[in-house]
């Protein structure tokens, strides 16, 4: 049984989910506050679902031996060491629309609030002192919203923003002319937003190029007294900054949802009448927590139980519906790679894959990488499908897919071409009756299954050979399961692939070797 352990506050839908699949589930929010308790327990986990609260980092990673998905209920991942999750086979994923409407509507509202004062307006008034003439606000009609980042939540805030009669001009790289006409905004360079802006507002992940992109240099760009508000996250405005051009007057006001340190229960910017603060709540409405609870719940579960990828950051995507599909397609790349990796000497530099006939029509990526991690578990540990070409890129292996709609012999073949410094080799597979079957060795068709314990033989096609090999199996104590022979080698060479009982041992291998019509033996497992 899966064990799940949700250690951030998530809706009870997520429990339910999860335990309905036959989940054990640990739902203990402290825990994500905790990280030395999160260092201890997560070893008995397959799965932990999280929101902004836990920190997923590298020394967590490295505890998480049983550790096969991190679901962040939520958007941002920047709490995740993703690539130290990737190293580990880890996959990581999200929910990246399901607070998206909620979080537009918090800056929307921030917006306002720091617009019309209401938040030091609602004090002041319970306070009984009737300031009427302290709170002169800001209209937004006809006033222009700068948006860094135009993505989901960007999008959604320039749809509203607009509806105020707002004018929307966006930055955003990847904003494609065509997508800013949809919306109606100007698309614009950083300067040109800084420079026209009345309110600015953020909707970009925090990364290298996103942090602190609201500094001192750009905010002393911006309009004198521009607002700010930041429903995105903590880091993208650098707080120091946005202190002394408040203190300044360069910037008017600022609306701050999140903090380069969170919880942030002590801060240079609290206590000040220009700014508005609210506890990292952009996403916390019933609706966003009932959707990113119910989705990632089904994402964890899909996951492991079916194999089925969706949202995932270091993966490529499985639906639920084509996973039971791909399954024997993936254990069949998987065995090709396994009995290439045992095979090839030295490092892999090359490595390709063709799929032939209807299997097509499925998601190349988790073959593909089914394949390659069979083929580099043999040389390296830990590999697997989540980081199998992460490792491959990073030793330089020039990876190569193709297809080929026709398949002259089976109604669908996977075909593996490894390459080292010195060789090359293919191996072909199909299913038969869903069970991986070898059916190609090079240039030589033959049609045998994949067993724990193996031999493979190239030998000259002459008469004495099989005799000689069953004596020195015998001798050894060694019973033959199954025997597939293939022949016809151009160079006059067959293959046989034989199955054992019991594990052929270096030693007998060197016994084979030794026979006059032996080239080559390979001793495998799987
Ligand atoms: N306060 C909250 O509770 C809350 C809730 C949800 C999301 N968020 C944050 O909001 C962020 C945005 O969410 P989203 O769903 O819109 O993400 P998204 O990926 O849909 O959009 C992000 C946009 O930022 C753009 N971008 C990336 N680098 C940029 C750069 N250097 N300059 C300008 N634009 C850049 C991207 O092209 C993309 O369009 C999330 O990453 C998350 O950190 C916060
Ligand atoms: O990235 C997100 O989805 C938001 O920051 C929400 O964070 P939370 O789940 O901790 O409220």
């Amino acid at each position: 049984m899966y064990r799940v352990l949700i250690s951030d506050k998530l809706g009870d839908d997520a429990v339910r989910i999860l335990e309905g699949r036959n989940i054990e589930v640990t739902f203990d929010p402290a825990i994500g506050k905790d990280p030395a308790r999160l260092m201890e327990v997560i070893g008995d986990f397959d799965g932990l679902a999280i929101r902004s609260a836990t920190k997923v980092t590298a020394d967590v990673i490295s505890k998480a031996k049983n550790l096969k998905v991190v679901g962040r209920a939520g958007i941002g991942v920047d709490n995740i060491d993703i690539p130290a999750a990737t190293a580990s086979g880890i996959a990581v994923m999200n929910t990246p629309f399901g607070n998206s409407v909620t979080t537009a509507e918090h800056a929307i509202a921030m917006m306002f609030a720091l617009a019309r004062q209401i938040p030091q307006a609602n004090e002041s008034t319970q306070a009984g002192k009737w300031e009427k003439s302290r709170f002169m606000g800001l209209e937004l009609y006809g006033k222009t919203l700068g948006l860094i980042g135009c993505g989901n939540i960007g999008s959604i805030v320039a749809d509203r923003a607009r509806g105020l009669r707002m004018k929307v001009v966006a930055f955003d790289p990847y904003l494609t002319p065509e997508r800013a006409v949809e919306l109606g905004v100007e698309s614009v360079d950083l300067e040109t937003l800084l420079k026209r802006a009345d309110v600015i507002t953020l909707h970009t992940p925090l990364t290298d190029g996103t942090r602190n992109i609201l500094n001192d240099e750009a905010l002393a760009k911006t309009k004198k007294g521009v607002r700010i508000v930041n429903c995105a996250r903590g880091g993208l405005v650098d707080e120091d900054a946005l202190y002394a051009a408040l203190e300044s007057g360069q910037v008017g006001g600022a609306a701050l949802d999140v903090f380069a340190t969170e919880p942030a229960t002590e801060h240079k910017l609290f206590g000040r009448d220009d700014v508005v603060c609210t506890p990292h709540l952009g996403a916390s409405t019933n609706e966003a927590q009932e959707n990113v609870a119910i989705q990632i719940a089904e994402q964890i579960a899909d996951y492991l139980l079916v194999g089925a990828v969706s949202n995932a950051l270091n993966m490529a995507s499985v639906t639920a519906e084509e996973a039971p599909r791909l399954k024997p397609y993936i254990s069949l790349a998987e065995h090709l790679g396994t009995l290439a990796g045992q095979v090839i000497k030295g490092p892999l530099t090359g490595f390709e894959i063709n799929l032939a006939g209807k299997v097509c029509d499925l998601n190349a990526a988790p073959m593909t990488a089914a394949a390659l991690a069979g083929v580099m578990r043999e040389q390296l540990e830990g590999v697997n499908l989540v980081n199998a070409e992460a490792v491959a890129e990073e030793r330089g292996v020039k990876i190569t897919q193709s297809t080929t709609h026709s398949s002259a012999h089976f109604d669908s073949t996977i075909s593996l071409t490894v390459k080292t410094a010195e060789d090359e080799r293919t191996y072909v597979g199909a299913l038969f009756g869903g069970e991986p079957r070898l059916v190609r060795v090079g240039d030589i068709r033959l049609e045998g299954s994949f067993s724990k314990n193996m031999l493979l033989l190239r030998n000259n096609d002459k008469p004495g050979f099989i005799g000689a090999l069953g004596n020195i199996l015998s001798d050894a104590g060694i019973n033959i399961a199954t025997f597939h022979l293939g022949r016809g080698g151009a160079d006059g060479t067959a293959i046989a692939l034989v199955a054992t009982d019991e594990p052929v041992s270096d030693e007998v291998v060197k016994k084979i070797l030794t026979l006059p019509q032996a080239l080559s033996a390979y001793a495998l497992h799987f």
